[in-house]
């Protein structure tokens, strides 16, 4: 039998939306902290903010850990993108403070869709596939909207899917992606969703470094030449 802070794994978006209204239907706040994986103590700190996010309130915290196709390019690294999702649960139950880690194996199926099944990444949309978009059009363009295309395109619509889904009263992001932080802010002033936003300060490595999923990537080099970089933006 799983020990007490064990959190509940959810696949499935109904169940999902099930569970928060259980909690809420308790008198918790349900707070969220939408993630792709590969956790670090960057994201164990939205944690904390999110378990201390409702001034007293109980709060149940859910962890949605979901690698969203939408938001890469074709010419990026989805297909590399680090995971371990035993070892995030693992991370998730040392906390005591996660009530739920909610992992979808994909956000778009359709289950009525059978073998005419469409990814997101076709632009064909039809019948089964995904053509609705929320695009924050000012705030999107410059910094990260330069390199990456399609990136806050998927953010934004997959992070309106999460809210739908887990219709959370806080959810918590982290301000290492800045412009990510405002695009979301700024989509919830829009279009009105009853949600509060927090913004949570950058946890850093020993040299540095922002912790980031992808620093599995970086080679030795990349991080030495990182840390002559700190010292000399330091001077
Ligand atoms: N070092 C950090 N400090 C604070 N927040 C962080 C940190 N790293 C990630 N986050 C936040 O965690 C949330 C989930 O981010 P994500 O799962 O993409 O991890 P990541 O480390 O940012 O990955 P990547 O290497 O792809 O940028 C985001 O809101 C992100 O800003
Ligand atoms: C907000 C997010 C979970 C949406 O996929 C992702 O962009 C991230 O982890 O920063
Ligand atoms: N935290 C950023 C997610 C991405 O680069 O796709």
């Amino acid at each position: 039998m799983a020990a007490a802070h064990e959190p509940e794994v959810i696949r499935d978006k109904a169940a999902m939306r099930a569970w928060a209204r259980r909690r809420r239907a308790e008198g918790k706040a349900v707070a969220l902290v939408p993630t792709m994986g590969f956790l670090h103590d960057g994201h164990l700190s939205l944690v904390s903010a999110a378990a201390a996010s409702a001034g007293g309130k109980p709060v149940a915290v859910v962890v949605s850990i979901y690698v969203n196709p939408s938001q890469f390019a074709p010419t990026e690294d989805l297909a590399t993108y680090p995971s371990d999702l035993a070892g995030d649960i693992r991370k998730l139950a040392a906390t005591a403070a996660v009530a739920a880690v909610f992992c979808p194996p994909d956000l778009y199926a359709r289950p009525d869709a059978g073998a005419e099944s469409a990814s997101c990444l076709e632009e064909t949309g039809g019948a089964y596939g995904h053509e609705t978009w929320i695009r924050v059009e000012h705030l999107e363009k410059g910094m990260c909207g330069s390199s990456r295309p399609v990136f806050f395109r998927g953010v934004a619509t997959v992070v309106a899917k999460l809210f739908n889904i887990v219709e959370p009263d806080v959810v918590v992001f982290g301000k290492k992606d800045y412009q990510q932080w405002r695009v979301i802010c700024r989509m919830v002033r829009d279009l009105d969703f009853a949600i509060e936003i927090i913004g949570s300060e950058i946890v850093r490595e020993a040299d540095g470094l922002a912790m980031s999923s992808r620093n599995v990537h970086l080679s030795h080099e990349e991080r030495e030449k990182f840390a002559g970089s700190v010292k000399f933006i330091g001077q």
